[in-house]
């Protein structure tokens, strides 16, 4: 069997996206994603995006995510942005607002025209349960509106708030993104005992009230360029501390992500770009 993909990135978080509509991909298996996505045997992504029918009438399309170990997620900022794109670009619709099925419920995409797109993420849930993260026993402090918990790593404590945008995000404050231990305490705070699900690590280097720095050890690809959900994330975290105010340019290491949050009970508003790299085929095993 031969499969087609498009290998697209946003802010340089790259990406597998796979027409599910017009190809069987029934019998490929997690760990078949988990090898299209490795960098040296395989095409090489953070993630893998398949592009489906929507069981939700509302819908108009669904939109499943793997992670680039193979793991299934709820939701992924960059790669709805990229998802607009490309059934735009496919032809397989010509509405520039989509709304699109995915784990958590639905999710609204606009393409503007600059070619851009401007995602509405969501409500993030802002208690430490809803992640899930087991906090009970932790220290904790409040920062304006924002609750940190103390998490001893490699021999060191590191407070951090906790945000849900549907997937887990633990975000901590750093002097310099370019020199905090984004690797050695990214991976160890992903999996972590206090994170059930293991969550994705969140470093915010804080510029100005409207500009941070972020980098993000998500789980199940490590490090990646860009994190869409993580600079919501950090937003969300730095607003509630009192630190921050909307709109905020997001700093990544692959690009530039504009968001902006009203506040508690509102949606976040995420904005950056979409590219494709290619298109490509790849034989897989029967
Ligand atoms: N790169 C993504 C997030 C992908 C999912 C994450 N690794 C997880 O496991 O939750 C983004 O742009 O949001």
């Amino acid at each position: 069997m031969k499969l087609k993909f498009t290998k697209m990135h946003g802010a340089g978080n790259d990406f597998i996206v796979v027409n599910a509509i017009d190809q069987d991909v029934s019998r490929i298996t997690p760990a078949d994603w988990c090898a299209l996505a490795d960098r040296h045997f395989g095409v090489g992504a953070d993630q893998i995006l398949l592009v489906e029918k929507p069981s939700k009438s509302s819908a108009d399309f669904k939109y499943t995510i793997y992670n680039q170990d193979g793991s299934l997620v709820e939701n992924c900022g960059n790669g709805a942005r990229c998802f607009v794109k490309y059934v735009h670009d496919k032809g397989m619709t010509q509405k520039r607002e989509i709304t699109v099925q995915i784990a958590t419920g639905l999710m609204i995409l606009t393409l503007n025209e600059d070619g851009s797109v401007t995602v509405n993420m969501g409500v993030p849930k802002l208690q430490a349960a809803g992640l899930p993260a087991v906090v009970d026993s932790l220290p904790s402090r409040k920062q304006g509106e924002d609750t940190l918990y103390a998490v001893n790593v490699n021999g060191g404590t590191r407070w951090l708030s906790m945000v849900s945008m549907g997937n887990p995000h633990a975000v901590q404050v750093v002097s310099d993104v370019n020199t905090a231990p984004v690797l050695f305490d990214g991976e160890a705070l992903e999996k972590h005992a206090i994170f059930p699900n293991k969550a994705n690590i969140g470093f915010m280097q804080i510029h100005d009230q409207h500009h941070i720095s972020v980098r993000v050890f998500e789980r199940g690809a490590g490090e990646t360029l860009a994190c869409g959900t993580g600079a919501c994330a950090a937003v969300v975290a730095g607003i509630r501390r009192g630190v921050l105010s909307s709109p905020v340019t997001v700093q990544a290491r692959g690009g530039v992500l504009n968001i902006a949050w009203a506040g508690k009970g509102h949606p976040v508003m995420m904005s950056g770009p979409a590219v494709t790299v290619f298109d490509g085929e790849v034989p897989l095993v029967d």
